[in-house]
Formats: C-alpha cells, structure tokens, sequence
C-alpha cells in the first residue's frame, strides 16, 4: 500500500493507514433503522486489519463492513476522499448515513454503478469518531481501493489534477499519435501497421484519459467513463495484436490472429452484455484480465521465438512491449489484490511504446527521405540521359533528313548525267559531259577528275571546289602519288570501305571510274580524288561519311557502266566504217566522209582532190599465188597509201583491190605528184609472204580535182573513176588525171 499523500500535519491530507477493522456480513437495522453495527457497543467480532479491502476468509460473502477512526485536525471542507470502492457502499457516522454510492436493496445488494473516486463531505466534530463503511460486492474485489484520506475540498481538487498529470499528459500524446498515423496511414505504403498504431494509440489516450481521476472533475459520469475505460482497455490488445501481425507479417503466426479475434469478439460481447443489463460491467473485467494475461504470455512467447528473425527496429518495439506488458500485468495483479496497491505508472510503458515507435518512425523517415533522394538524383539522371537520348536520336534524324535530301539531290544530278551520257557517242564527249557535271554531283565536296591517258599515267581534266593552286589534288596521278594503280587493284568496285580508302590515299576520298572495251577489257578510265574534309564534322560524321562514300561510289560505277557502253558502241561504230582486213576506212565512210568534205570545199573554196586507186592485174596475182597472197598485197598497198598521204588526207578501201584517197585542200598538180610517188613506192614494194619474196604488185591511179575538173565536187568519184579506166586502158602502173594527160 502506498499512500503518496503527505503525512499528518495539520490541513494537509491526512491518510487512513491505522485502525481498520473489519467485519463479515450485514448489519441489523436497529428500530430507528440504523445498522446496529454502527453503535459502538454493539456487540461482534471486529478483527483488525491493514487496509479495507478483500478481508481474509470471503468464502463467497458479498457484504462486509468496516470501521476506522478519523483523525484530528483542521481542515476547509473536510472530506474523507476514498479512491474507489468495491463496488457500493454507505458511510455512517454517529449513528447517521452520511454517505451512500450505489443503491441498496432490502438484502442490503445492489448492483456495480461503477469506480468512481468518492469525497465524502464530513461535519465539523468528525474528529475521533468512528467511521463505519457498509461494503457489497458480487465482484472479485471487495472493499475500498486505492487511496483513503481526510482532506480538504480545495485540496482534493489540486491532489486529483496532480495526480491524474502524467495519464493526462501521456494520454494527450497518445491522442496526437493516434490522430498522426491516422492522418498519415493513407499516404504511406505500410498503412496497415499505421493504422494498427493509430487504434493502439488512440485506446491507449482514450483510456488513461477515462481512468484518470481528473475525469469526473469534467464530466461525474462514473458509469460513462467507465465503460469508456473499459472499451478502450480491451481494444488494447485487438490493437497490439495487429501491430504485431504486421511486424511479423513475412510469418504472421495464427495465434496473434487468433488473439485479437478473440480480444475483439471480447470486446463487443462483454460491452453488449454490460450496456443491455445482462451482466454488470465490473464483471467483465477479471475474465477480461484471465484472457489479457493468456494473452500477453502467448504474444511475448511468439516474440521470443521470432527475436532473432526481427529486425532491430522491431526488436526495439518488442522491449517495448515488454516494458508495456509487464506494467499492465502488475497493474492487474494489483487490481486484483494479489499486490499490495500501489499506482503503476502504466501510462509510463505506454509513452515508452510510443516513444519507441516515434524514433522508429523518425529513423523511418529520415530513411525514406534519403531512398527520395536518391531516387531523386536518380530520376534525374535517366531523364538527362533520356533526354540526350532523344537530342541524338532527334539530331540523327536531323542528319537523315539532310543526308537523304542530299542524296535525293544527287540522285537528280546522276539521273541527268546518265541521260547526257546515253546522248554521247564517244568517251571523249562523255568525258567532256563529266568535266562539266561532276563538279556538281561531288559538291559540297572538293575533288578533281582524272583520265587515264596511258598505262598508269592519269591526267587531270577538271578540279572543282578550290584554287588550283591551294589544291591538295595532284595536277597527275601516277605510283608517286600513292594512289593505287588499275594494275593494282584489280576490282575497285569490291572496295566499299572508307578506312581501305584512307590507306590509299590519305585524307581524300579515292575513286574508281572503271570501263569495260572490247580489246582491252576492264581498265580504269578515270579516278575521281575528293577532299573529305569540311563535311560532316558532327557526331555523326561516321555515319554520313560511310553513307556518302556508298552513294559516290554507286553512282560513280553507274557513270562507268554507262561510259562502258558508250566505249562499246563506239568501238562497234569504229568497226562498221573501218575494212576489217586493211585497217582502212571502208566504203561506207568514204560515202558519208566525201559528201561532208565536198561541202566543206565548198564552204571554205578549199580545192579538194580525189584519187582512185586500182590494183593491176589482180586477178591474175590471185590465181597465180593464190587468195591469202592477195590479201597480202592488198594489206601491203594499204600501208603504202597509210605512210604515203598525210593525216589529212583520207584514206579508204573502196572495193576489193580498189582504193579512194581524198586530198582536201590539194589541187590537180598536188594530186598529180602525190598520185605518181604511189605509183612508184608501190611498184618498188616486195611482197612478203609465207617466207616468199613476191614481185611487187602496180597500181593505176585515177585522179579529178575540183575547181579545175568539174564545177560540183560531187562529181569527182565518176571523173576519178574515169581517169583510172584511162589509165587502165593506156598500159597500168600509171596515173591518168582527168581533163589531163597520163604520167
Ligand atoms: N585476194 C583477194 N582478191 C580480191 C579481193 N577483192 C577482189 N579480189 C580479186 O580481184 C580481182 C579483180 O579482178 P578484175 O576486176 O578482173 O581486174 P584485174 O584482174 O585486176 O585487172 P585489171 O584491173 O584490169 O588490171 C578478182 O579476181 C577478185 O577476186 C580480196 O579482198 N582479196
């Protein structure tokens, strides 16, 4: 028993610590209708005792009554201030009823109205008197409880609100934690546990605050109180189970659940029974005690089988707990007498549990608060990388558009240049085509265009983008150059890699226009050097670089497929006005040449003559060395005509062993001379053939010159042919010129 009230001086409360007796049973009401008990000389077996609550031996009794002396001294407004009683009770003094709490029925029972605290104003010549206490009670405690004291009124009050602080305040903290975790239990991602916390907390402050006894001084609703007492302390459990079923929730174990459904069921039965009559409230509490210790053990051997597996917050919680638990369990040992009474400061485990979980809460924090953090910087970081991501990406396509617009471009320019080049009929036009629309399918790029003048010698036609002086373009390329040679690369088409370019020729760009002809077969025609600096310096030069060099070197082998068919036809033409056996121009060309000639004569008044060159004999040389002997002579004639005329002169096989020779520019006398010295280098000619020396064969020459022989030029293949026959006819091996005389 601990009174915490200060000892007897006079005006300051004074405890009733001495003098208890008790007494087993009812008292007699005497004729005046005063318990008999309440007379001093009554007499009957008053057995002393320490304090007024469960007498030894109760064997079941219900109604006990006890007495003690009230002390001396001064007091404002005494009253006898009794914590609680177990559960009504009277006070008589002097033979009167001054106090009744709880009504008495004619089997002097009643029923529990609750615990409130009881002040019970004494008259003023209390002092020595005897107090005398008529006590029922169907509960397992009887008797008074808790505190009793003779004290003023005032000071009552101040005693109450001192006493009651600590569960006032503790509760007040508790009411701020519930409504926290309530307010955050949404917003988190473990509201389950926050919730469980929140219910925990808001019994915990809903109870302290029921049980204090500064709560009547609000509102003297004992009964009222009490249930809220009572509903708040057995959600206690429900609470602390559930926390416990989230802390453990990785192997929730099924007697944690079984406990707060049990507890909860509890809850709403006993509470239902008490507010429909059906039992008294005081009732529900030792069975609720019975259950709560069960349960406190079941929960306490969970978490001291599970410790090890908890983490170090949780095992902060379960010391926690612990503390909590014990507290609750002394109070209940106290509660029901098994301790001598005393105030355990349950409110203290509880602010404990709190107060565990509010660091556990702020480490919690503080934690989740850096992981946002991190996860901050982190967001932050792949947005940068997405976003520059999207710039390369976005800066690619920029280049894809400009490259592909570039390439549509060239396209344009190579489909024109393909057209020019199907117009050409020589290489030589062709190339004169390129010269002049190369430049504009390499630009932006600088470069130049070779042509192969001999072996591996390769002349620069053209040079574009840059002064020649400043170029880096040789003005020819041969070995010296590094450039490698046709001979040397026997497929330019196969080299589609820029780097193999690099290895050739350092810092340029290096093509080759390869052409196929029918004599010598695939040779390079051209090489096309290009500077590649300048363009397409950003990330993406690689890229565009590769694409470039893909597109120039399609394009370029477009313009050599098409130059090789140029070179085709142009040999095939060659071959159609060339006679196959002499190597001279054939007749067709005479035709086509001499029309042209004639009428240049006659635009530029320029004389022009014409021979006819006949073979004597012939046939007779045929028959007599035989046709491949002819063909012989034939060749061997050919080359006198070749050395004997100048380049300007045109020289053709007219017909079997018949020849043309046009003079432009030579009038009769020219012709004349030149027609006299074929005569005599072909008469003086050996014949070589099969190892055999063969006489030489003579010819007849024809000749007519325009103006002196005929007014129109036209005519002088039919004068020319006419002189030959003249010739002919005066004995061969001479030269007859018409209008003239033979020589
Ligand atoms: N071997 C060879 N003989 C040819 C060729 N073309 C024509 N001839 C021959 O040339 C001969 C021409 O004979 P003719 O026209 O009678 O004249 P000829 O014998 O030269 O007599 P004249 O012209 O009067 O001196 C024929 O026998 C032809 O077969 C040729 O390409 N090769």
């Amino acid at each position: 028993m601990v009174l915490a009230l200060p000892g007897p001086v006079t005006a300051a409360p004074h405890p009733l610590a001495e003098g208890w007796e008790y007494r087993w049973g009812d008292s007699p009401l005497g004729p005046d209708g005063v318990p008999e008990w309440t007379r001093a000389e009554a007499p009957g077996d008053w057995q002393v005792i320490g304090f007024p609550s469960n007498p030894p031996n109760r064997e079941g009794r219900e109604q006990v009554w006890f007495r003690v002396p009230l002390p001396e001294g001064s007091w404002q407004e005494p009253v006898l201030y009794i914590y609680s009683v177990d559960i009504i009770v009277q006070v008589y003094l002097d033979g009167k009823q001054i106090y009744q709490y709880g009504t008495f029925d004619e089997q002097g029972r009643g029923r529990f109205e609750g615990w409130p605290w009881h002040a019970i104003p004494l008259p003023e010549d209390f002092a020595n008197k005897t107090a005398y206490f008529r006590v029922f009670s169907d509960y397992t405690d009887i008797g008074l409880w808790g505190e009793v004291a003779v004290i003023g009124q005032s000071e009552l009050v101040l005693f109450l609100l001192k006493e009651s602080l600590n569960a006032l305040i503790v509760g007040g903290v508790a009411l701020l934690f519930a409504l926290l975790a309530l307010v955050f239990a949404p917003l988190q991602g473990d509201r389950k546990s926050l919730a469980s916390l929140a219910l925990f907390a808001l019994a915990a402050a809903i109870m302290l605050v029921a049980e204090s006894q500064a709560s009547l001084l609000l509102l003297y609703q004992p009964l009222f109180w009490d249930y809220l007492a009572a509903g708040s302390y057995y959600m206690l459990p429900v609470a602390l189970a559930l926390m416990l079923a989230q802390w453990l929730s990785d192997h929730r174990p099924r007697l944690i659940t079984l406990i707060w459904q049990c507890h909860l069921v509890y809850l709403v039965v006993a509470l239902g029974l008490a507010l429909t009559g059906l039992v008294d409230l005081s009732s529900t509490f030792p069975v609720f005690d019975a259950l709560l210790l069960v349960s406190l053990l079941g929960m306490t051997l969970v978490l001291a089988q599970r410790y090890r597996d908890l983490s170090n917050e949780q095992q902060l919680l379960v010391i926690a707990f612990g503390l909590f638990a014990g507290l609750l369990i002394v109070d209940m040992a106290v509660a029901h007498g098994y301790l001598p009474w005393s105030r355990v400061p349950v409110s203290w485990g509880i602010l404990a549990f709190l107060l565990a979980v509010v660091v556990i809460s702020l480490k919690h924090y503080a934690r989740t608060q850096r992981a946002l953090k991190q996860l901050t910087v982190s967001l932050e970081r792949k947005v940068a990388e997405r976003t520059a991501r999207a710039e390369a990406l976005a800066r690619r396509e920029q280049a894809r558009v400009r490259m592909l617009t570039f390439e549509n471009e060239k396209n344009r320019v190579l489909g024109d240049i393909i057209t020019g080049l199907q117009d050409c009929l020589s290489l030589a036009q062709a190339f004169g085509l390129l010269v002049q629309n190369l430049p504009d399918l390499c630009s932006p790029l600088r470069g130049a265009l070779y042509r192969r003048r001999s072996g591996n010698l390769f002349d620069r036609l053209t040079l574009w983008g840059v002064e020649g002086e400043r170029s880096s373009l040789p003005p020819r390329l041969d070995e010296r150059t590094g450039v490698p040679l046709p001979s040397s690369v026997p497929s330019a088409a196969g080299l589609t890699d820029g780097e193999s370019f690099d290895r050739a020729v350092t810092g340029h760009l290096c093509f080759w226009m390869n052409v196929e002809s029918v004599d010598e077969g695939v040779v390079t025609e051209a090489v096309v050097l290009l500077e590649r600096d300048g363009l397409f310096e950003s990330e993406e030069s690689g890229y565009g670089m590769a694409r470039l060099f893909t597109a120039l070197d399609q394009a370029i082998q477009r313009i050599g497929i098409t130059l090789s068919s140029i070179a085709l036809r142009e040999e095939l033409q060659k071959f159609s006005y060339e006679d196959a056996l002499t190597g001279l121009k054939n007749r067709r060309y005479f035709d086509q040449l001499f029309e042209h000639q004639c009428a240049v004569a006659v635009r530029s008044q320029m004389p022009l003559s014409l021979l006819v060159v006949d073979i004597d004999h012939f046939k007779d040389f045929n028959d007599t060395h035989g046709h491949e002997a002819g063909d012989c002579a034939l060749r061997a004639i050919a080359g006198v005509l070749h050395r004997q005329f100048r380049e300007s002169d045109i020289v053709c096989r007219y017909g079997g062993e018949e020849f043309v020779v046009i003079l432009p520019g030579a009038h009769t006398a020219d012709a004349r001379e030149r027609a006299e010295t074929l005569c005599r280098v072909a008469a003086k000619t050996p014949l070589l053939f099969e190892d055999k020396t063969l006489a030489p064969v003579t010819v007849s020459v024809g000749a007519a010159s325009w103006p002196e022989s005929c007014t129109s030029p036209e005519q002088l293949l039919t004068l020319a042919d006419q002189a030959l026959y003249r010739a002919k006819h005066d004995g061969r091996n001479r030269v007859w010129i018409h209008g003239g005389q033979a020589a």
